[in-house]
């Protein structure tokens, strides 16, 4: 989330967790700018910071700079990575492939996030046949408010993540969407 009307949207709306973006991405927001977001957030809804690829004792600053309570760690990070935030939530964002540890709590994440192999692009991913963790995982990945209720019938996720599927376009999010999509996932 960008914007105030965002982070609206999205408490009304009933979200339980409400991301950051601090990478390269037409997403990005600042830490300082997540900061007075975040502050307008109630306790209920977690916030979180999400990063690729930036070194972890880097991440840990921003996530204390930004104040929030969870991070998403997406890309190469080894699992020492981990314990640069005592503090925080965990969320090890990872592709599903042959390679991947789907076990939650393999690296000492709280949940794992699943993902398509390019985070925030819209691509879907193919479920079919899939060998799928259990426990407390995300699932992500071209979700939108007219495929997420069938996502989770199929996947039987935790709890699922958006981000384009509730743009208007590219970096922009869409009120009624984000509505529109919590209320199915939730439905
Ligand atoms: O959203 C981004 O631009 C982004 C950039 C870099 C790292 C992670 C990013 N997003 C991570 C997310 O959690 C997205 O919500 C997730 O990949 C789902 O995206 P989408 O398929 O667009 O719904």
């Amino acid at each position: 989330m960008k914007t105030a009307a965002d982070v609206e949207a999205a408490v009304s709306a009933g979200a339980d967790a409400i991301g950051f973006v601090f990478a390269r991405s037409p997403r990005q927001v600042e830490p300082a700018a997540a900061r007075a977001l975040a502050e307008a957030i109630p306790d209920s809804v977690l916030t979180v910071g999400v990063f690729r690829d930036l070194p972890a004792e880097r991440a840990a600053e921003v996530a204390a700079e930004a104040g929030v309570r969870a991070v998403q760690l997406h890309g190469d990070y080894p699992r020492e990575a981990f314990a640069h935030f005592p503090d925080h939530r965990l969320i090890r964002a990872t592709a599903l492939s042959r390679d991947t540890d789907i076990k939650v709590g393999a690296f000492g994440e709280h949940m794992l996030l699943l993902d398509s192999a390019i985070p925030g692009s819209g691509e879907r991913w193919d479920l079919t046949g899939m060998d799928l963790p259990t426990g407390d995982w995300l699932l992500a990945g071209g979700l939108t408010p007219a495929n997420v209720a069938t996502a989770i019938a199929e996947a039987h996720p935790w709890g699922v993540d958006v981000s384009s599927g509730v743009e208007a376009r590219r970096g922009v999010k869409d009120p009624a969407m984000i509505r529109d999509f919590v209320a199915a996932a939730k439905g």
